[in-house]
């Protein structure tokens, strides 16, 4: 049973890896999921130029069938990533995750490293819908166009886009015209459902601190949006750029769904966050399971293959 998988010529013992932004901030979260032998690769928390300490507390929230977060970018800051990458004895493939607080500090960003040592696979995040005051830059179409238009003129590494869901068949076709327009080693579909809302009825009030309650959706809730964004840019993406499925797995059978709506990779964050790396185990030998009642024996033998109702 082969569940080995690519991200262009960068090869991953299993497809499954964490989310950005679980178990990705800290030195000990870094080093645990380096030594986890059943995730294939690993992300890292989105970097920002400097150390943030994120929104208030209380920032994360279970829910019954997934999670309301609003962090707001926590992190120690690029320079700690980037000597991360670079330096650790690399036992599996890293993707090194970027969120600049403006499109200039994106491109300073990724001019230091495109100007550094490091080789692996980078991953610009246009999607965090929790930093008060910043729009999801992946909505602005135009915006996203122009800032990729720029990137590419400097940036010649691996360079992927974590993106948000998109909930109109017609920003599909806008995002993926424009996203074909450029060298992407991959995206990365979805980051968490933006500005949702959960009330605890006993108390009348909200869950999270910041923004008044608006947070991002994430875990169960969040798979048929997660399945449909993979599906639909796996449809509209030139196959030279990789999709890394992300969203609402829990199970071996969701993994399973996002192959076969075309994920070349599956990340998973919630599920990960709650029950916590032994998911990995789980996720993977149930995935086993259904592959090998199937008759399958890599992913390739299923990939993409999602069939219609005729
Ligand atoms: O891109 C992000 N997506 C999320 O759901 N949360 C984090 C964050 O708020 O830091 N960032």
């Amino acid at each position: 049973m082969d569940l080995s998988s690519k991200i262009q010529n960068v090869k991953f013992e299993n497809l499954f890896l964490n989310a950005s932004g679980i178990h990705c901030q800290t030195k000990e979260e870094l080093d645990d999921l380096m030594n986890n032998s059943y995730s294939g690769g690993m992300v890292t928390k989105s970097a920002t130029s400097n150390h943030r300490f994120g929104n208030p507390l209380p920032r994360y929230h279970s829910l019954p069938s997934g999670s309301i977060n609003s962090m707001g970018l926590p992190n120690e800051g690029f320079d700690f990533y980037l000597d991360y990458v670079t330096r650790t004895e690399q036992k599996k493939p890293i993707i090194l995750s970027v969120a600049g607080m403006s499109k200039e500090e994106d491109l300073e960003l990724l001019h230091q490293i495109q100007d550094s040592d490091y080789q692996g696979l980078t991953e610009l995040n246009l999607s965090c819908p929790n930093v008060i005051g910043k729009p999801q830059m992946a909505y602005d179409f135009q915006g996203s166009d122009i800032m990729l238009n720029e990137i590419f003129k400097f940036f010649k590494k691996p360079l992927g886009i974590k993106l948000p869901p998109y909930f109109d068949l017609v920003h599909f076709d806008k995002i993926a015209s424009i996203l074909n327009q450029y060298p992407l080693s991959h995206v990365n579909t979805i980051n968490s459902i933006g500005n949702g809302m959960w009330v605890d009825i006993e108390s009348e009030k909200v869950v999270l601190k910041p923004k008044g309650g608006f947070g991002g959706i994430g875990g169960a809730m969040a798979l048929p949006t997660a399945l449909a964004n993979v599906r639909a840019l796996r449809q509209r993406l030139n196959s030279s750029i990789d999709i890394i499925g992300t969203g609402g797995v829990t199970t071996g059978r969701d993994a399973f769904a996002h192959i076969l709506c075309g994920a070349n990779m599956v990340s998973i964050g919630t599920q990960v966050y709650e029950e916590g790396l032994g998911a990995f185990e789980r996720i993977t030998s149930e995935l086993k399971e259904i592959m090998n009642s199937k008759g399958y024996h890599s992913l390739d033998d299923f990939r993409g293959k999602l069939k219609t109702i005729e």
